[in-house]
């Protein structure tokens, strides 16, 4: 699989935010989006989401499943994590297993994949902000998506938290997975880097 983006312009509240942009990357790959506060990294990641519209240029996925869009085939990982406080750690990872269907695995397992086997009946609310991250990564793992695009995905982990999502990522990329990450720390993994902000 290949994604890639072409000559793609981002414009938000009237004001151009990049212009010009290209990338490339491939399955196996990750792909670090860096650059200083508000140059467009997490616009980028919105864009090739789908949640977000170019004001010009393309964004494409080859090789995936043809009858699917590249929305359709990519998990967006926001670095608010979305989760509904009055529900259940099992029932907020249940509510996005069935909001985006496809292939579905179970929610217990993924729990205890990200350390939180011992929270499943814990309301949302309760959850510290790594607790809450994890609780995110898990959907990475209850549907099975090629395309990750992860905004600050380590921030609020801890040593232990940063190593499992390594891990996570490394088993996606293994799977023959695409990572896009938006960060200012290290991943921790090996990763090719789109500057943002001009300069290269
Ligand atoms: N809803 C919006 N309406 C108008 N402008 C917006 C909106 N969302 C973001 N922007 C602007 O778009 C620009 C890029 O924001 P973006 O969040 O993509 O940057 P970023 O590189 O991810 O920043 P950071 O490193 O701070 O997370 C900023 O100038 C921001 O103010």
């Amino acid at each position: 699989m290949r994604l890639s983006g072409r000559q793609i312009s981002c414009v938000r509240g009237g004001r151009a935010v990049f212009s010009g942009l290209d990338f490339e990357t491939a399955s196996g790959e990750v792909l670090a989006v860096v650059g200083p506060n508000g140059s467009g990294k997490t616009s980028l990641l919105r864009l090739v989401a789908g949640l977000l519209v170019p004001a010009g240029g393309s964004i494409g996925l080859e090789g995936g499943e043809t009858e699917l869009t590249l929305p359709e085939q990519s998990h967006y990982l926001g670095h608010r994590d979305a989760l509904k406080p009055a529900l259940s750690v099992a029932e907020n990872l249940s509510f996005w297993r069935d909001f985006l269907g496809g292939e579905t695995g179970d929610v217990g397992p993924c729990l205890t994949a990200v350390g939180l086997g011992h929270a499943t009946y814990l309301p949302a609310a309760y959850l510290s902000a790594g607790q809450r991250r994890r609780l995110s990564i898990a959907r990475l793992l209850v549907v099975r998506r090629p395309v990750w695009l992860l905004d600050e995905p380590t921030s609020a982990l801890d040593a232990a938290g940063q190593e499992l999502c390594v891990g996570v990522m490394r088993d996606h990329l293994a799977s023959g997975g695409i990572i896009v990450a938006a960060t200012h720390a290290p991943l921790g993994i090996e990763a090719r880097e789109l500057r943002m902000g001009g300069g290269k």
